[in-house]
């Protein structure tokens, strides 16, 4: 039986005396959320209630749990409100009292949905503070990285049953880029990679003599039939604990038990204490998942390359261990302190450990981070330590990072709590999938179909990283794997062939990782001169180019000469339609006629994409020009542009290097080719929907930086609601106004439609830019006529009321009114695909499609963001009084106002929009 609750009160730890001699114990005051029955803790049908009123809120009610021996070291780690999980617990009564105990079988698991990856696992062991190290700086490029995540992929082709030479050269031919920025040859790579390989070869050879291993990799074989039972091998499994708290990827599985691939030399008998406890931790994932380990396989694949004259020791590169007990809990002991350090958002010292910092590489590093952070270290400090307000400001947005973290790990938590179908409900999955087949692809990965059985609706979006599973996505067969193509039929692929029917959003971190090291960056590598700008100690420079740039638009030229001019940073505020990517080209243009690099950045592949068009089109040569960026990320008409990756190592590199204007979305600047680039300026668009952080991954590469934006539409997306909310572009503008101009001109609305967005948002200052878009109407376009609308839908801006229905997120009547209304727009000549339907819960957008034509764009406000439409109709699903605003911010009725071009009908229950002032006004001006 399992126990799991919240603790209740002060754990008492304490030693006493037993029939066996002293014994640690912690009683742990533990209100319940229910038991379980251990020999299926992973089946949630299984809970029951703990008794009488086991979820007292005032903890009176609390039981008592009893944590022996060293699980005491877990209870000094317990604060009153953390989670608690003990797994096979013994009952008792004592006194009329139900107690619990942890027996010899237990585990005790601090807030076990709080999922701690197993790398974090290996490097806390190592050093508590080189695990906080290496969250702040993350991985950097260099040559043992590289080639460490080459051989473990040439392992992978290995397993899948892959030519060795034939992986080798794919593999090193994929990372041409960073082998050509790291100066490396494929040549000597390919022998250094081979060495390596050897004793993979070695040792599979092996496996393959002396055991009935299946055909797992007979190259031979290709029908071989892969299940995860005994007997057979898979690479690179991804793993998840929803009892101990863990997940991570096990580089291969042999037999059921984990095999751990380490490029370097170990000449021990034994394999080294932390690269146990890697393999421990994947034999708990894997226990958790029906398995019984009691071994693991280190494989050091240096040791055959070792010439047994030069060194004394073992050579032999794979050695296995026996997992015991002790080095399981041990592992979940650990994993506990790191749960319980993140819950509290403390910074380790080194201290918890057992390390010793004079025979650490990160000795130098450690002593400065903790210098300028002030932090105290087992190590020491050295150097000054940064201002306070920069320390405040560090600490501040550290902690609103690691809360968004912990939004993420939520929702790997909702993979298992929430059932399937709510699962679909919320957009965060896709279920019930007919498996069609599969097919094996060259490299030994496979393509995986499977046929939707009905319509639905999704976060998911071709090119994401999903999990993909026979059932569940954590307790089935899974797999990461990535979508190709999303229509009736699903293709994903996958190292592995799972019969696919149902695929789950894969919650990532890479996000997160990579603003907390942008924020160090910024902070830590960051200029003086760029800080005190930064934190308003000093004013922003302007030299004045001297040169008019635009003739037909003020606003639009003052704000190229700020941004060609700007010595520190330029702001330009670009309401709706405004002409902000056509200012953005006509700088950046200005920029790379005076010689200068630039980095042209935004938050969307589709705004890289966008502003990129614009620059092309003010005749900048296309050679100066290369896009970073997956391939499915990056629009069709730009893959031309768009670098390969692969390929000869010096070409590559001459490639990026050679380029004036490098774009790429500001997730892509934090990556590692990315962070070794270096620009005079940075572009950022869509400066207003970036976190701080994340507008820093982009402009941490430049010398000086523009952010374009609109802080009147969409915020930053953070699932946390702290400090992230704000953007930079929206602080900036407060802090340094001088710095800032704004568009005022507007290309796209007829007059009528702007008004209220100008009035409301822009303080009047919004105007049209010409009088043909103050006056545009449906008529002219081609074949469309408004005479043969009903008079209501004649004007630019129309209300159409309807009594809702009750319920809170659909609203069938606004539905099949709009439906009609589109009816109403075709027969007067109207295209389809010039109608755009916005609704502001997913729940609606779904229900109206199921109601209108497919080629009409039917959306939330977010995915209409920086487009726009002849015409669009939008449903406020909202009935009686209204609870809150109704697109949660009337920075989002901006944006869904401000969509259309020439016709804007608003859809919706007159009674409740007018019990909201905002709203209110909107409806005056929409009836006039
Ligand atoms: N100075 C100008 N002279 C003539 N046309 C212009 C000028 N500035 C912008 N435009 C035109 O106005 C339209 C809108 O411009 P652009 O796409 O740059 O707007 P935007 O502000 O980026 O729009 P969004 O709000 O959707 O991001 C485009 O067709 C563009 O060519």
């Amino acid at each position: 039986m399992n126990v799991r609750g919240t603790v209740a009160g002060e754990v008492d730890v304490r030693t006493v005396t037993t029939s066996y001699g002293e014994s640690d114990l912690a009683e742990v005051p533990l209100r319940f959320d229910g038991l379980e029955d251990s020999a299926s803790p992973t089946d949630a049908s299984n809970r029951e209630s703990g008794g009488a009123s086991p979820n007292s809120v005032d903890g009176k009610d609390a039981r008592t749990v009893t944590l022996w021996g060293k699980w005491t070291e877990s209870a000094a780690l317990l604060e009153p409100g953390i989670e608690l999980l003990v797994t096979n617990v013994e009952e008792d009564e004592y006194q009329g009292e139900t107690q619990y105990s942890t027996t010899g079988d237990s585990y005790v698991v601090v807030e076990p949905s709080f999922l701690v990856n197993v790398t974090a696992v290996r490097n806390w062991v190592e050093c508590p503070r080189l695990y906080y190290l290496n969250k702040l700086s993350g991985v950097p490029l260099n040559y043992p990285v590289v080639k460490g995540t080459i051989v473990h992929e040439v392992f992978g082709d290995l397993l899948r049953g892959r030519d060795l030479e034939a992986a080798i050269d794919e593999r090193i031919d994929e990372r041409g880029l960073e082998l050509g920025l790291l100066g490396e040859t494929p040549e000597a790579v390919a022998e250094d990679v081979r060495d390596n390989a050897a004793a993979i070869e070695g040792w599979l050879e092996q496996g393959r003599l002396t055991e009935e291993d299946g055909a797992a990799t007979a190259a031979d074989n290709p029908e071989r039939a892969f299940t995860p039972a005994e007997g057979s091998w898979r690479s690179e499994q991804l793993l998840i604990s929803e009892t101990f708290g863990i997940r991570g990827r096990a580089d291969a599985v042999r037999r059921g038990a984990p095999v751990e691939l380490k490029t370097g030399k170990n000449l021990r008998k034994d394999p080294r204490f932390k690269d146990k406890v890697q393999a421990a931790c994947y034999a708990l994932l894997l226990e958790e998942h029906g398995g019984d380990v009691d071994m693991g396989t280190l494989l050091y694949t240096k040791n055959s390359a070792l010439d047994r004259n030069e060194e004394t020791g073992d050579l032999t590169p794979a050695k296995e261990f026996t997992m015991g007990d002790g080095l399981l809990k041990f592992v979940v002991r650990v994993r506990n302190e790191i749960a319980a350090m993140e819950i509290a958002g403390d910074v380790p010292t080194g201290y918890e450990g057992d390390a010793k910092c004079e025979y650490c590489f990160e000795q130098d590093t450690c002593m400065v981070v903790s210098g300028r952070l002030d932090q105290e270290s087992k190590a020491g400090q050295i150097g000054q330590s940064l201002p306070d307000e920069e320390l405040e400001y560090f600490e501040r947005l550290y902690r609103a990072i690691e809360e968004e973290r912990r939004e993420i790990h939520a929702e790997y938590a909702k993979l298992w709590e929430q059932d399937p179908q709510e699962r679909a409900d919320d957009d965060r999955a896709i279920v019930d999938l007919e498996f069609v087949e599969r097919r094996e692809l060259e490299g030994g990965r496979w393509e995986l179909r499977a046929r939707q059985r009905g319509a639905s609706t999704s976060k998911l979006r071709e090119g994401d990283l999903v999990l993909a599973s026979d059932g569940h996505p954590v307790r089935g067969n899974s797999e990461l794997a990535r979508i190709e193509r999303l229509d009736d039929v699903i293709v994903v692929t996958a190292d592995e062939p799972v019969e696919v029917t149902r695929l789950d959003v894969y919650p990532s971190e890479l996000t997160t990782d990579r603003l907390l090291v942008a924020l160090h960056d910024a902070l830590l590598k960051g200029s003086d001169r760029r800080k005190d700008v930064l934190f308003g100690r000093a004013d922003p420079d302007f030299d004045d180019p001297g040169e008019t740039f635009i003739d037909n638009n003020d606003a639009q030229d003052e704000a190229v000469r700020k941004a060609v001019g700007a010595q520190d940073c330029a702001l330009i505020h670009g309401p709706p339609g405004t002409g902000k990517t056509y200012t953005i080209a006509r700088a950046i243009r200005a920029m790379v006629e005076r010689g200068e690099r630039v980095l042209l950045s935004a938050f969307t592949n589709r705004a890289v994409d966008n502003a990129l068009e614009a620059l092309l089109e003010q005749g900048i040569e296309t050679t100066d020009v290369v896009r970073v960026g997956s391939e499915s990320g990056v629009r069709e008409d730009m893959q031309a542009y768009r670098l390969d990756f692969a390929g000869d190592p010096e070409a590559r590199v001459a490639e990026l290097q050679n380029a004036q204007v490098v774009a790429a979305t500001t997730a892509t600047c934090g990556s590692r080719v990315m962070k070794e680039q270096s620009f005079d300026a940075a572009l950022v668009d869509e400066a207003a929907q970036l976190t701080e952080p994340g507008t820093y991954a982009a402009i941490n590469l430049a010398n000086r930086f523009v952010l374009v934006g609109d802080h009147e539409q969409l915020p930053p997306v953070v699932q946390a609601e702290n400090d992230l909310t704000e953007s930079l572009f929206e602080r900036l503008v407060e802090q340094s106004p001088d710095a800032g101009v704004m568009l005022d001109r507007q290309y796209r609305m007829n007059q009528r439609i702007q008004a209220f967005a100008s009035r409301e948002f822009y303080d009047g200052e919004l105007r049209p830019a010409e009088p043909t878009v103050a006056t545009r109407t449906l008529d002219d376009l081609e074949g469309v006529s408004r005479e043969r609308l009903p008079t209501e839908l004649r004007d630019p801006v129309s209300f159409v009321p309807v009594a809702g229905d009750d319920s809170q997120y659909t609203d069938d009547a606004e539905a099949t009114r709009i439906a009609d209304l589109i009816e109403r727009y075709e027969a007067a000549g109207l295209e389809r695909t010039d109608i755009g339907v916005i609704a502001p819960f997913r729940a609606q957008v779904s229900n109206i499609s199921n109601h209108v034509p497919e080629d009409v764009a039917v959306d939330t406000v977010d995915r209409f963001q920086g487009s726009s439409q002849e015409v669009i109709i939008v449903s406020f699903t909202a009935t009686d009084t209204l609870e809150g605003p109704i697109f949660e911010d009337y920075r989002r009725i901006n944006v869904a106002l401000t969509r259309p071009k020439r016709a804007l009908v608003l859809v919706g229950d007159p009674d409740a929009l007018e019990s909201d002032p905002l709203y209110g006004r909107m409806l005056e001006w929409a009836r006039q």
